[in-house]
């Protein structure tokens, strides 16, 4: 059955006079997977982490019924110490035993296996980040925050952990803080959603995306791009059109009519259904008419 790991109730988190999170409820079930945690700048990410690390003071009520580990963005460590030396060390830290056999399953896991013996100093920020996830895991924790785990790295780089972190959630939870929608989009199956200390949304990706964004897209070779315009017209789809892209975006609910249109006609297009921008379209919705605002 699943369980509540945590919950938090009407918590509040005040600096000055100032609210940087204003009666924030959530629970995340042993099920939740990928949670995105998303919000603008200053909407209180970072607080809410902290608060639930016990870093900050706050009213309302917590309650943490597991193991919590966090990584931050960039991660940094002793520069000489090698990955095995900086999980002992976190092992040691945490009052834990030193298990060989398992710090070298974490590392193969994580993809530092053929780094054992490195000094992290010269690692690359992708490795980097990899010993912050593999320091997160050896504790056992059954929900791990990441905070940004992918905004400094390349797009290669990027997929890799993206890869890692779906891994990772079919046994923990992991609550990923982002910015870069697409990834969250990509990988999260729940997502709370923050705005001005307000939580706007918690539940299903899926279902966020149905409510909040209602477009699909239709991609064209640029020549047939008013012919395209002028038989949704026709058939009465409403569309937006984009011409650099060369781009026509329609209600979800018409996906299989514009289909249609487009083969009837023998439209020349790239793609046709909904895309990877979602997330973020979605997130522009929600945060735009945020009733919450005073
Ligand atoms: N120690 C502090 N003292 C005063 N104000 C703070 C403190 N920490 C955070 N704040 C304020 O609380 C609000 C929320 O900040 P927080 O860092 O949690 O946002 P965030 O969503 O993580 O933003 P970002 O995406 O920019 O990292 C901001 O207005 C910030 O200035």
């Amino acid at each position: 059955m699943d369980k509540t790991l945590l919950a938090v109730e009407a918590l509040t988190v005040k600096f000055g006079k100032f609210k940087a999170l204003d009666t924030v409820s959530f629970a995340l079930q042993t099920d939740a997977g990928v949670v995105g945690l998303i919000g603008p700048n200053g909407a209180g990410k970072t607080t809410l982490i902290q608060t639930i690390l016990k870093q900050n003071r706050a009213q309302g009520k917590l309650t943490v019924n597991c193991k919590i580990a966090y990584c931050p963005d960039m991660p940094e460590f002793e520069k000489q110490y090698t990955p095995v030396e900086v999980l002992a060390q976190a092992l040691y830290l945490n009052g834990a035993k030193f298990k060989r056999q398992k710090v070298f399953a974490i590392l193969k896991r994580v993809g530092l296996a053929q780094a054992l013996d490195r000094p992290n100093g010269g690692f690359s920020r992708g490795m980097k980040q990899r010993l912050g996830i593999a320091v997160a895991l050896v504790l056992d924790p059954e929900v791990i925050f990441l905070d940004e785990p992918t905004s400094a790295l390349d797009p290669l780089g990027r997929k890799e952990i993206l890869t890692l972190i779906k891994e990772i959630a079919k046994e923990k939870v992991v609550v990923v803080s982002s910015h870069l929608l697409v990834d969250i989009q990509n990988i999260a199956t729940n997502l709370l959603v923050l705005n001005e200390g307000h939580l706007l949304y918690q539940g299903k990706t899926k279902d966020f995306l149905a409510t909040y964004d209602r477009l699909a897209v239709l991609k064209l070779e640029a020549n047939d791009l008013l012919r395209a315009t002028q038989y949704l017209a026709k058939a009465k789809i409403k569309v937006t059109v984009v011409k650099e892209e060369a781009s026509l975006y329609f209600e979800k609910e018409n996906l299989a009519k514009v289909m249609q249109i487009v083969l009837a006609y023998q439209l020349k297009f790239y793609f046709c259904g909904v895309d990877d921008n979602g997330l973020e379209r979605a997130f522009e919705n929600i945060v735009q008419h945020d009733q919450t605002k005073k």
